[in-house]
């Protein structure tokens, strides 16, 4: 109900009362980060951590990290990630901004040339931001060399104002009534700016006092290093979201009840439709999915992290190609299945005070930032069709490729599946996903050698990034899991995960001869078995997730079931309710309702 500028007011509140318990009760940075979490409103903090921390630590020679990271694990100062431009976003290497060094001044002259290269969206940057790290084109000696960050500062540190030749706003109000219009999202346009020389991040290459451009031996893609460190966070934010949209419509599935009703009794609860456990529980499994893929992503990022650190990158573009495909899958299923989860409790969901529609609007943008979903599918595409080529000539592939090893028996593999029990067994359902993601990825790099195109492979990609999704899922199953009977509900929902796949995606089985017709249906049999199930077990397994109503926010979802006296209650919140009669009655529904009285009399 607040307004935006009450709303923007009410993040800094918060981000300076969560700063100031992180300082008293001495949190760790896990700790910190899980308070930043459960705050749960978008705000400049989340671009402060999340992106300009990471990018100095990325990107910055060990004093360039010693002088600004001190001050910005203190909040001396505020930083944001400023790349997008108006006209540039998924197109890095596009952007227009400048830096252009002054030898005679030892500086860089940063500046925005046109309008379309005026910085759009940053987060934090239209109102809140003292700092940025700043994208632009770096040019010395009359040469352009490309993108490389630099920091910058933006407002002054006594009056909080906009610096010379900084131009600063924020670009207005955005998708839904709270969501992201809780972050100042920012436009910059900069007219001539001066910066020092030692304000360019220069791990990845430095410029001299001289102006000479001098490369670093590491790889220039390491300038993107951020974006797969934030991308393989919001895998983890995608499973939680969907794991709160799930939450709320089993509960509320148990709860609500029509027809059904024999001899007068009570109607039936509508998480009994087959139906409604078809469109449901595939959601409710792959919240599982994703969260354990998000578990083995993270541990990924870490193993990455440490090969760079030793001057190993030959596991960069597998670390790229995961990030980027998982945070393209998960992000677009989930906010489908949000969306969903809305018609699974049918006008209620509508409502706001089922806390739907503000978690769907607020994990929408993930489809998009931190990249765009198709592109970074596109370039998961282009990782396979290397790989299709290093297979073809004899080169081993390996970590989440490496399937693509056993390419003479997967090309010509058929599954053998034979009943709907067969439908159980991990291998046969691995091996169907592993053969369908290596045809597609073959079939498109056999396309691509006919009439080459950047958009080939999309669907391969998919098909690939599912494959790891279920691998990591039946890979967790092999560990030790505690809690009597817990396995075997998580094999359930792996199974459930895998066959709905097999099931939506039925096409591209048996266009590429994996399933036939027959061992499609036996799949679809299994599926409603296990819906079957699932269903005694489904409210537990939404109460694992162990959200505390007020962290759901949800009238439908509410632990206690309690649903209707919370949705009456909430209504009477509303400030229409405030009064009886409504604002506007006497200048416009009175003089209407008495004019339409007089005419009828006449
Ligand atoms: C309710 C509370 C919620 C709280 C939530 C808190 C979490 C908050 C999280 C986020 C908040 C939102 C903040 C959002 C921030 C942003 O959006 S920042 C801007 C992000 N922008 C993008 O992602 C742009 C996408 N575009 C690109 O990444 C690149 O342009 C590209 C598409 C990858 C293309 O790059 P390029 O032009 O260089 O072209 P290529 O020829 O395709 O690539 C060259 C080679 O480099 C390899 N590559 C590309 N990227 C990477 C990488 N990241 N790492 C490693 N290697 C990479 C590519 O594969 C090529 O390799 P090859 O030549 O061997 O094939
Ligand atoms: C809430 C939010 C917060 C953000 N925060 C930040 C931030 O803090 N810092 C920052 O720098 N940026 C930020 N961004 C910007 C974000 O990173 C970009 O919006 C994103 O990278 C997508 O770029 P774009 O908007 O230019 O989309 P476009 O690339 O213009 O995409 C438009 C359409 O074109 C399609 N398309 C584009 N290229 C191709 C292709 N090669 N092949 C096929 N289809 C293609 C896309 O799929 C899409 O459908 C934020 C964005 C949002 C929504």
């Amino acid at each position: 109900m607040l307004s935006r500028k009450e709303l923007f007011k009410d993040t800094l509140k918060k981000a300076a009362h969560a700063w100031k318990r992180t300082v008293e009760l001495h949190l760790t940075e896990e700790e910190a980060n899980l308070l930043r979490l459960y705050i749960d409103q978008p705000g400049y903090v989340d671009l402060h951590w999340v992106m300009f921390v990471p990018a100095i630590k990325g990107q910055g020679t060990e004093e360039q990290q010693k002088k600004w990271l001190t001050m910005a694990y203190k909040f001396q100062i505020i930083g944001t990630y400023a790349q997008t431009e108006l006209g540039h976003g998924s197109n890095v290497q596009g952007l227009e901004t400048t830096a252009t060094f002054d030898p005679s001044t030892d500086e860089f002259i940063m500046h925005s040339p046109t309008l379309t290269s005026s910085k759009w969206w940053p987060g934090g940057l239209g109102k809140t931001s003292t700092h940025a790290v700043v994208y632009a084109r770096l040019i010395t000696e009359g040469k352009d060399y490309g993108i490389h960050g630099f920091i910058m500062q933006l407002r002054s540190l006594d009056d909080h104002s906009p610096l010379p030749g900084i131009t600063i706003g924020d670009i207005g109000g955005k998708f839904g009534s709270g969501a992201y219009n809780s972050m100042d999202n920012g436009v910059m346009r900069l007219d001539h700016v001066r910066i020092p020389r030692d304000q360019m991040l220069m791990r990845l290459a430095q410029v001299t006092r001289e102006g000479k451009y001098v490369h670093s031996d590491v790889p220039k893609q390491l300038l993107y290093g951020t974006m797969v460190y934030v991308r393989q966070t919001i895998v983890a934010d995608a499973s939680r979201a969907l794991s709160r949209a799930v939450c709320i419509a089993v509960r509320y599935g148990a709860i609500r009840k029509q027809f059904g009703s024999k001899a007068g009794g009570p109607e039936t609860q509508v998480l009994n439709y087959k139906t409604q456990q078809s469109r449901l529980f595939p959601f409710l499994a792959s919240a599982y999915a994703f969260r354990f893929v998000g578990q083995w992503l993270k541990w990924l990022y870490t193993d990455v992290t440490q090969k760079l650190e030793s001057k190993d990158f030959s596991t960069l573009p597998e670390a790229h190609a995961c990030t980027a495909g998982l945070k393209s899958v998960t992000t677009s299923a989930t906010a489908d299945a949000i969306e969903e989860c809305q018609k699974l409790c049918g006008g209620h969901g509508y409502l706001n005070s089922s806390g739907l529609p503000e978690l769907f609007a607020v994990n929408l943008p993930a489809c998009t930032y931190e990249g765009d979903n198709v592109v970074l599918l596109l370039q998961v595409a282009r990782f396979l069709m290397k790989t299709v080529s290093q297979v073809a000539s004899g080169k081993q592939p390996v970590g989440t490729t490496a399937y693509m090893g056993n390419i003479q028996h997967l090309m010509q593999c058929k599954s053998v599946v034979n009943t709907v029990e067969d439908w159980l067994n991990p291998a046969a359902i691995k091996e169907v996903f592993e053969a369908r993601a290596l045809r597609m990825a073959v079939n498109c790099a056999q396309n691509i050698s006919k009439a080459p195109s950047q958009e080939e492979g999309f669907e391969a990609a998919v098909a690939h990034v599912q494959l790891i999704i279920v691998t990591k899922f039946i890979e967790k199953l092999q560990e030790d899991i505690l809690g009597h009977g817990v396995k075997e509900q998580l094999q359930k929902l792996c199974g459930i995960y895998a066959l709905h796949l097999i099931h939506k995606h039925l096409g591209d089985f048996l266009s590429t001869g994996c399933v036939t017709a027959r061992q499609g249906s036996l799949a679809n049999e299994r599926l409603g078995k296990l819906y079957a199930q699932v269903r005694p077990n489904a409210v537990a397994l939404v109460d694992a997730f162990d959200y505390t109503d007020h962290y759901l926010g949800s009238a439908l979802g509410r632990y206690d079931g309690d649903v209707y006296s919370a949705l009456y209650k909430e209504a009477w919140k509303d400030p229409l309710n405030e009064t009886v009669v409504p604002d506007g009655y006497q200048e416009h529904l009175r003089p209407l309702l008495k004019q339409q009285l007089k005419l009828s009399r006449l």
